[in-house]
């Protein structure tokens, strides 16, 4: 047992080291779920590679149940910010270390000293204030920002601040025993980084979106898949993670202007009219269908391959 733990912890650390790295199926997975802790200069999360051109996102507090300290709100918008540089990086899958997802907020912090504006008198302070928030929204923002796609999987708990985090990620699964809290009205707050914004355009229901939201309960997985706010429920972490990595390495394997392009016009036409869009598009695609991708791709599909079989140049 002792050795199998040691062994993992090593497989995890080469990892972090090595990019490119292929481990296929279940020894991935391990090796995902088998982090040794934070990975410098980060001290809230974990950051690895475990298939080629996927990263792996890990909130990693497992001891406070991942709730979101100082740290983890500047460090997010840091490793976001490197993944949406990183050419090696095609897809990220987001998730938690240990027994949940997230916890939300870190109230201690919060009590202690993350909501207290400097300022000499009201208007200074409010205004300090609002940079606060903007600051805090940015954390996750910054997911929807990041060209490459983002996977979460949730497993147990993800309370507050975490429906903030998945709502801004592209693809939501989740473990059977898993549950989602708009916590925020408990704690006296209105839900201020995403939730409110976001989770009505995942989630069809107005009515169910305003109930979460005003009463704070629990939705479970299985309401959560017949909502739509998860794609698909597992029905433990192993084959959750197993089936994150399968799902990143779909969209690994095809053509990054395609898949970049696509995200990036996902988002924007959920925040605008169809004709908005459609122009977008038509300028995104005036220089995009220039690409080579377009010709391997084609081609590789005249000849009835895998996007999988075809070279694309990084991104
Ligand atoms: C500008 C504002 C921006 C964002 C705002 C976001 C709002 C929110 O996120 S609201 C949600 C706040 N969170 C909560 O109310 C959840 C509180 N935690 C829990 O209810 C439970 O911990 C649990 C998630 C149900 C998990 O229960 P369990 O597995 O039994 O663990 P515990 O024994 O309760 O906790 C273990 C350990 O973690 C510490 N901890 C847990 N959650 C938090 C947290 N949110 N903040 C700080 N610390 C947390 C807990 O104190 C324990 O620590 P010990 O040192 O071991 O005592």
């Amino acid at each position: 047992m002792m050795f199998r733990a040691m062994a993992a912890a090593v497989i995890g650390s080469a990892f972090r080291k090595s990019r490119g790295l292929w481990l296929p199926g279940l020894s991935a997975v391990r090796a995902m779920s088998a982090q040794a802790g934070p990975t410098p200069p980060f001290s809230a999360l974990s950051v690895s590679h475990p298939a080629t051109a996927v990263t792996h996102v890990e909130l990693y507090r497992p001891e406070k149940r991942n709730a979101m300290n100082q740290a983890f709100w500047s460090e997010m918008v840091d490793c976001f910010s490197q993944i949406a540089l990183d050419s090696e990086c095609r897809v990220v899958i987001v998730s938690g270390a240990g027994k949940i997802f997230t916890s939300g907020i870190d109230l201690m912090d919060m009590a202690e000293n993350m909501l207290q504006p400097e300022g000499d008198d009201v208007a200074r302070m409010s205004w300090n204030m609002r940079r606060l928030v903007a600051k805090f929204q940015e954390t996750f923002s910054i997911i929807e920002k990041c060209p490459k796609p983002v996977v979460v999987a949730v497993h147990g708990a993800c309370v507050g601040g975490g429906v903030d985090l998945i709502t801004a990620c592209d693809i939501r699964l989740c473990t059977q025993d898993a549950w989602f809290q708009v916590k925020e009205v408990d704690i006296g707050l209105a839900a201020d980084v995403g939730t409110l914004q976001r989770l009505p355009k995942v989630i069809g229901s107005r009515s169910l979106v305003n109930e979460l939201a005003l009463t704070a309960r629990k939705l479970y997985s299985d309401e959560a898949k017949s909502c739509g706010l998860v794609s698909r429920v597992f029905p433990d972490k192993e084959s959750m993670m197993a089936g994150a990595l399968e799902l990143a390495a779909e969209i690994a394997a095809r053509s990054p202007v395609a898949v970049q392009g696509t995200k990036i016009n996902l988002v924007y036409s959920r925040d605008h009219s169809v004709s908005e869009s459609l122009d977008y598009m038509a300028t995104w695609n005036m220089s995009m269908l220039q690409t080579q991708d377009l010709v391997k791709s084609a081609q590789a599909a005249m000849e009835k391959k895998s996007p999988k079989e075809v070279l694309f140049s990084k991104l």
